[in-house]
């Protein structure tokens, strides 16, 4: 369970803002932090990796005091058991994929972890190389990798995949999924894309202006809708077209294109370039607007 009640005055262009936020996150749970540019999600991030100091507050994690500004308690960086992995990667240039690795192991650490990461991120046939020879899906791979080679109990992931065309991000997502199963890890991922938050996360925090003005389950936030289903993708509009009495409503998910037909109630808010969640229970897929 990771605890947070924090408070820091951030200097904004607007002028000043109090972030103010408070978080009970479950152990194993992936929650996604989503809002505007400027809410504070990146400095929420840093202040649980104890890279940017608080005005006052407490992070508890599994009932150990990270930070505690009344007893004066502040565990440095390195103490914490967090790994980072930021949008731009920063892989040091001049080292191999493994040596960026091993550069990252603690003093005395046993070199085998280095090995079963390699093999869970498909780093094989490119540990010898240099990040400057690799794509950005691949370097993102080196970074998840090597934020998790110390065992952090606590994954942060400011937005990693941002920089990724869309094949990429899934397959990255995926990597994402798994390393955050297999670990047993507690992860908090900071995301525009609502497809990515809803196939992801547990859990999302909206932030505005540096509070927390909703939270949830995604698939709730984003609809206003407790939709089930044995399946969900989520798209864009591209068409919609008149047949008869239904409507052809063409959709992207992913790379693929799909029709469904829709009922006149179904489209009336609908237009091109909507986001939009296809759910299905039995035979007859059900659109649902997604509200950003
Ligand atoms: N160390 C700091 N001291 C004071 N203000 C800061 C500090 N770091 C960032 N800020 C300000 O806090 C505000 C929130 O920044 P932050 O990077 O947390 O937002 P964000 O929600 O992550 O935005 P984005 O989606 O654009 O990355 C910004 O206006 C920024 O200038």
């Amino acid at each position: 369970m990771i605890e947070v009640n924090i408070n820091k005055t951030l200097s904004t262009a607007k002028g000043k803002m109090l972030l103010d936020i408070q978080l009970n996150i479950e152990k194993g749970e992936f929650v996604t932090l989503y809002g505007p540019s400027g809410a504070g999600k990146t400095s929420t991030l840093r202040i649980l990796a104890g890279l940017l100091s608080v005005d006052n507050g407490q992070i508890t994690v599994d009932q150990k005091v990270w930070l505690d500004t009344e007893q004066k308690i502040n565990v440095t960086p390195q103490k914490r058991k967090i790994g980072y992995v930021f949008q731009d990667y920063a892989l040091f240039p001049n080292m191999t994929v493994r040596k960026n690795l091993e550069f990252a192991l603690e003093k005395d650490q046993d070199k085998g972890v280095i090995e079963e990461l390699i093999a869970i991120v498909a780093l094989e046939e490119l540990q010898h190389r240099k990040p400057e020879t690799l794509s950005g899906g691949q370097q993102q791979r080196v970074a998840l990798a090597r934020a998790l080679v110390r065992k952090p109990e606590v994954l942060l992931l400011d937005e990693p995949l941002s920089a990724l065309d869309i094949k990429m991000r899934s397959k990255l997502q995926d990597y994402i999924l798994k390393v955050h199963r297999q670990y047993k890890l507690t992860t908090i991922l900071v995301s525009h894309d609502v497809g990515e938050i809803i196939k992801m996360s547990d859990k999302i925090y909206c932030l505005e202006d540096g509070k927390i003005n909703r939270s949830g389950d995604p698939v709730t936030i984003f609809t206003n809708d407790q939709l089930s289903g044995k399946f969900q993708f989520t798209g864009e509009v591209i068409g919609i077209q008149q047949e008869e009495v239904v409507y052809i409503v063409t959709v992207i998910i992913g790379n693929n294109v799909v029709k469904i037909i829709a009922q006149e109630s179904e489209i009336t808010d609908l237009g091109i370039g909507d986001k939009v969640i296809v759910a299905s229970k039995a035979f007859n897929p059900v659109l649902v607007k997604i509200k950003e």
